[in-house]
This record gives C-alpha cells, structure tokens and sequence, in this order.
C-alpha cells in the first residue's frame, strides 16, 4: 500500500480503542505533507499521544491505517519520536544512550552525519543544550527537564526527517524553552517533517504550520496558523472557543463559619 509521494504521514480513517478505555479515537483522517509542522492538540485524555503511538507503528488501529512514507523517509534512523517519558533508557547514562543509538542506527538508511562519538562533550547540540557536564549521568538520576533535553538531543543528533516530538515544552525552564523553539524553527526551516503533541499555544503559533484540534474521539478542526488573524483569534479557535469559568473551590476562609 503506498503513500502519495510528497506526504510524509497518512493517517486514513483510523479508529482506535484500548480494552479497558473503550473507544479514543474515530474515523481520524489527515496526512501530514513533507516538510510541514503540525501540531497536535486537544484536551487531557482526548487520544493525542495515541495517535503518535499510532503513527510510529507502536499501536495498531482497529480500523484504518496510519503510515510513515517509506519512500520519503527510507529508515528507522530518520524518525525521531521523543516521548513524555523521553527517548532514553533509564539505567544507562546519557552517553552510552547515544552510543546505544549509534550503534543500533549503523548501517541504516543514505549516509548522513553522524555524531562525532569520541567528542560527544563537543558536539554543537549538546552544547547549546548544556549537555555536556550531564553525559555521563544515568538517565534515572536526571531532573525532568534535563531528561527531556538529553532526550531531545540524543534524537537530534542522528538528524532524523520525521520528527514527533510529545510535549516537548513540558517541564523545561525558560531558557531552554527558548533555546528548544529556535531548535525547532531552524528544523522547520530546513524542510523536516514535525508532528508535535502539544497544549502550549504560544509554541504552535511560532513553530506550527498547521494545527489539528481532537475532541471527542474525532478531528474538531484541521487549520493552517497563517490562516488566522492574530494569536487570540488562534486561540480561541485552538481551545475550540471554551473559556474556565470561574469556580468557587471553597479553599479560602472568608466567611466566618467554623466547623465544630
Ligand atoms: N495503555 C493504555 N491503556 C488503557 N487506556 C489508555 C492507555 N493509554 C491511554 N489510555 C486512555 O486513552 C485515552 C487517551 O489517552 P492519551 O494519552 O492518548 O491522551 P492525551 O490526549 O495524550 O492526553 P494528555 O493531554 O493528558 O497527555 C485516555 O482516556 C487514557 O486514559
């Protein structure tokens, strides 16, 4: 079965459950053009990293189909995916991660630049990341944010074409939350394909081509961010024109009622 060729991921008329969930996912129908940066959104628990677990082959719809574009992007080495819990095996440090990937990734796929292995400490990406003190750190004994970042460059270095990236902003500070935007513009700029679960608004108006919004099981809105006039008009169309109403959670002490 192929894949048109300018499209990187098909996603055609997926359905999707797990057995105690029941039904996530409904006739989910979209495809993802090279080089074009999506973004993924919806509300907790409406099915987001699913259809990415979808897509990289770790699920399989119940109904439908969900492919990368062998043609395009010709091996494993060329997709990237970093998930929530990042990328890296827990009792292995940071370095041998890299070389664990080094080494399962040669001899696959066009001859690419390979990440200079004795100068890892070196390596641009590591360093703009402030990798470097942390390579020899087993990955458990990480901070989130610092796995997530380890994470990042391990998939980054091996300059992958597909890239998904699981809320990539989550738990990072704010530098590196910078540092990460510029990152993935510069991917975007230079033609890799990007699929990223997100609920940071800012991120998709900066970095986003287009955004695909889940609610209840299904697409509620499929736009490209050009399209829209201003950021709060982006907004309000991402967060499917819901607002938080104010509530009262009956925490502070200003009535003078005492329980006896
Ligand atoms: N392994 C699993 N087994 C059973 N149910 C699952 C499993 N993983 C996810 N679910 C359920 O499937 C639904 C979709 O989960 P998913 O993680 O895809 O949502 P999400 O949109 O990524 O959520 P969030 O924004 O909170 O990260 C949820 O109801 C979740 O509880």
């Amino acid at each position: 079965m192929s894949v048109d060729g300018d499209v990187a991921v098909a996603v055609e008329h997926v359905w999707f459950g797990y057995r105690k969930a029941g039904s996530v996912l409904e006739d989910v129908d979209f495809r993802v053009p090279a080089g074009q940066s999506l973004a993924i959104l919806g509300y907790n628990g409406v099915g987001k990293t699913t259809l990415l677990n979808l897509i990289v082959g770790l699920l399989r719809p119940s109904k439908g189909r969900a492919v990368i574009n062998g043609k395009l992007i010709a091996s494993v080495r060329e997709v990237f995916e970093l998930t929530e819990r990042s990328n890296l095996i827990d009792s292995m440090s940071v370095r041998d991660n890299i070389r664990f990937r080094d080494l399962l990734f040669s001899g696959q796929g066009p001859a690419r630049p390979t990440p200079g292995m004795e100068h890892l400490d070196r390596e641009r990406l590591v360093v703009a990341f402030g990798l470097a003190e942390h390579l020899d750190k087993r990955v458990d004994e990480l901070s989130s944010g610092l796995r997530k970042r380890a994470g990042l460059v391990a998939g980054l270095l091996f300059d992958p074409r597909l890239i998904l990236l699981d809320e990539p902003t989550n738990s990072i500070d704010p530098l590196t939350r910078s540092l990460l935007l510029d990152c993935v513009g510069q991917l975007r700029g230079d033609g890799r394909t990007l699929v990223t679960v997100t609920h940071d608004l800012d991120y998709c108006w900066k970095v986003a081509d287009r955004i695909i919004v889940l609610d209840d099981k299904r697409i509620a809105l499929d736009r490209m961010t050009h399209d829209f006039a201003d950021f709060d008009a982006f907004k309000k169309a991402a967060t499917l024109g819901r607002q938080a109403t104010h509530t009262d959670f009956g925490l502070t002490h200003t009535t003078a009622t005492t329980i006896k």
